[in-house]
């Protein structure tokens, strides 16, 4: 071959044929570590180097920022560093581009400002704050969610593009609605666009400006999307849209690994792409070169319990390497001090550098009970994509809480006194720092020998000084772990990250009450408050350098794409992974997806799959059993380390048993044939164009929209015309 073919050196038949085919609409099934990132860079380079297409004509979508990094990175070796491959981004890095060019012809500034999450709970918290409301749980999450479904479509842009037309919160009495239309103002007030507005901005903009759309739709002569199974109707929307003049649209994905279904992602357009493009081609790529044939069994094995799927069986012609091992303890420290053993023997008798081995596990929360093996057995480790257990905010938040009680220290004071809000803010705590220095004092003793001056009287000081007085004097009489519990309750500090309604942040605040029940029954009741904490600095303040060698742990989630030599996924319980509660809200889709959560989790794996759990009870004080994924593996596949017991085994089966029937989504009947014309609340008349049984949808085109979205059948707002 000519020098510019080089790039497709290496490929397989498959994946060169991928990288080659460029026109045309076509779909890429490819399974976990089939070489899917390979064959897009391939692909890319080749319509650079090998057709001579300009980057600024070829549109590459991925999940996100960091994948578009490591494909920019693999490119640019490619077709030479100084090239512009800027359109390699993310959906909304791509809105985003489109915006700064153009969102003048909606006026407003180029350099507008992205509002994230943060920010946006930020506005939100001042408008409750204005309108003297308490920040209660349910409302909080409620008016998060009216704003996200406020933003599932155009409409709303409109009142913040017109400068004309005010937005005015106080002619409404509904106040959801008026604090929803608040949000709005603010946001138009600072020029601010939250996630949601950059993709709907974008559609507003090519909606006005037909001659704008056809600019970039004529730019971009190529799109490829990566990891399209987790695209959402909204991006897809995008997708279609900017394709519709050159046709040329290649989408890459592994609908067993759509594992964001519960935001959004719908698998069903890469399963079904034909329906939006009958003449698409369908390339599969079958060969798995991550993986040695045993994982991959393990793998296939499992996920070919998933009923939502396109059938294919990966293989490899690696050679046999080692039989994956389930371990099962009878205890979590004894799960994670036969993990420690095991990375142990990696080390020595493989040569296993600490960077080739990854623990990952279901949610954040359960990275606690290994840390702390990690940490005594002095073994270096890093949480991607996160913070270590001890060093999350929230956990540091709950410990100042009883360092305060135990140390009366200004660090802990400062990092409390306001959080939840109790109008302590800068002004207030420079005075205090003023008398404390003048008194030598500590700042919480300032405090509350100064809770009637006229400054600290209309904030909520005293009853934060009552809390923390009232169970400091029964700090000798409770157990630390009760103390925590209800500092945290008389303070507010529970309800208030209840109030963030992040589950995350909530799990991990019971991990450290369980953490400390589990100390106290390891050491006998009488464990101090002071010995605990000091017991506790050993941990958090053990600074560890970055660059050293080190295990990584990291969510399932975040593993993504990834791949490590040596992979253990522990906390293999049911109702942890399965996770019960996304069970609970979201029936037998959530089992499926669920179990593309293993199936990712385990196809990380090259050369050795570790899967482990332990009896015990969970931090809701429910007994722990091996999770179904384990029982659904063929015998043979793996060797078990440790027994199950048979009563255990027993118990658990029943277990699953009776969670499968709750977890059968109830039956209903479609209301709607396919045809029929229907009325919704938002999106207008429409016709019923397909009907999917299984998901329990329509799907309703709506022509005054251009859009076709799924209803689902129990939606009471869809009526007849
Ligand atoms: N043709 C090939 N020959 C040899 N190795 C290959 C080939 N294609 C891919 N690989 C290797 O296989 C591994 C998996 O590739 P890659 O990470 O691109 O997979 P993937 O399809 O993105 O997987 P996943 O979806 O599971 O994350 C990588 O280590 C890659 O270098």
């Amino acid at each position: 071959m000519t020098e510019p073919f080089n790039m497709l050196h290496g490929l397989n038949e498959m994946q060169r044929l991928a990288a080659t085919t460029t026109e045309g609409p076509i779909r890429v099934i490819a399974g976990a570590g089939s070489g899917k990132t390979k064959a897009l860079t391939s692909r890319y380079a080749y319509l650079v180097n090998a057709l001579g297409i300009e980057p600024s004509n070829l549109l590459c979508v991925t999940f996100t920022n960091k994948a578009a990094q490591e494909m920019k990175r693999r490119v640019k070796k490619i077709i030479g560093g100084e090239r512009d491959t800027g359109y390699i981004t993310t959906y909304h890095g791509f809105c985003v581009r489109v915006l700064r060019e153009e969102i003048h012809h909606l006026f407003y500034p180029k350099n507008f400002l992205i509002l994230d999450t943060e920010d946006q709970k930020t506005i939100l918290r001042e408008i409750y704050e204005e309108l003297q409301l308490k920040i209660n749980d349910s409302k909080f999450n409620r008016i998060l969610k009216k704003i996200g479904e406020l933003k599932m479509d155009t409409g709303y842009v409109y009142s913040l593009i017109d400068r004309n037309q005010p937005i005015k919160p106080e002619d409404t009495e509904d106040q959801d609605r008026k604090i929803l239309l608040m949000y709005l103002k603010k946001q138009k007030r600072v020029y601010g666009l939250d996630f949601d507005d950059l993709m709907n901005f974008t559609f507003a903009l090519f909606k006005e400006y037909p001659k704008v759309l056809a600019r970039w739709q004529e730019r971009l002569h190529y799109i490829q999307v990566d990891e399209f199974q987790d695209s959402s109707s909204r991006q897809f929307e995008l997708i279609r849209l900017l394709g519709e003049k050159h046709g040329n649209v290649f989408v890459v994905g592994d609908p067993d690994q759509t594992i964001y279904e519960w935001r959004g992602a719908d698998p069903a357009y890469i399963v079904h792409l034909e329906r939006w493009y009958p003449n698409c081609q369908t390339i599969f790529l079958n060969q798995n070169y991550r993986s040695t044939p045993e994982i991959l069994a393990v793998g296939n094995s499992l996920i070919q319990n998933n009923a939502l799927r396109v059938e294919k069986q990966m293989f490899t012609e690696a050679p046999s390497g080692v039989k994956v091992i389930h371990y099962h303890g009878k205890q979590e420290q004894e799960e994670a001090k036969w993990i420690v053993g095991q990375i142990k023997d990696l080390v020595k008798q493989q040569g296993a550098s600490l960077n080739d081995i990854a623990i990952l596990y279901r949610a954040n929360y359960l990275s606690r009970f290994m840390e702390q093996e990690l940490i005594n057995d002095n073994l270096e480790y890093s949480i991607f994509g996160g913070f270590k257990f001890f060093e999350r905010k929230e956990i540091k938040d709950a410990l100042a809480h009883l360092k305060l009680m135990a140390f009366e220290d200004d660090l802990s004071f400062m990092r409390i006194v306001n959080t939840p809000k109790r109008q302590i803010g800068k002004k207030r705590i420079e005075l205090l720092r003023q008398w404390a220095e003048e008194s030598g004092e500590t700042l919480y003793t300032t405090l509350k020998n100064n809770l009637d001056h006229d400054q600290f009287i209309r904030t909520e000081a005293l009853e934060f000084v009552n809390a923390i007085e009232a169970l400091k004097v029964k700090k000798e009489e409770v157990s630390v772990s009760d103390l925590l519990q209800d500092v945290l309750q008389a303070t507010g500090y529970e309800a208030h990250i209840r109030e963030d309604g992040d589950q995350d942040r909530l799990d991990n605040v019971m991990e450290l009450q369980r953490s400390l029940v589990q100390y106290e029954q390891a050491y006998g009741e009488d464990v101090s408050l002071e010995y605990y904490l000091q017991m506790l600095t050993l941990y958090t303040e053990n600074d560890r350098e970055d660059e050293k060698e080190s295990i990584k742990m990291m969510t399932i989630h975040t593993a993504k794409g990834l791949e490590y030599p040596y992979v253990f996924l522990i906390g293999l319980t049911e109702s942890i992974l399965p996770n019960e509660r996304s069970l609970r809200d979201r029936k037998e889709y959530a089992l499926e997806e669920e179990r593309r959560l293993a199936y990712v989790a385990i196809t990380r794996a090259e050369k050795e799959l570790y899967l482990t759990e332990s009896e015990g009870f969970t931090g809701r004080g429910q007994k722990k059993y091996p999770s179904r994924f384990i029982f659904e593996l063929e015998d043979g596949l793996y060797k078990r380390v440790g027994v199950i017991d048979r009563d255990l085994e027993e118990e658990a089966k029943e277990v699953i048993r009776m969670n499968r029937k709750l977890q059968q989504a109830p039956q209903k009947e479609a209301s709607y044939e396919v045809g029929a014309l229907v009325k919704h609340p938002v999106f207008g008349e429409g016709k019923i164009e397909s009907i999917e049984e299984q998901k329990q949808v329509y799907h309703v085109h709506f022509p005054e929209m251009e859009i076709t979205r799924p209803i689902s059948w129990s939606f009471k707002g869809l009526t007849t015309i």
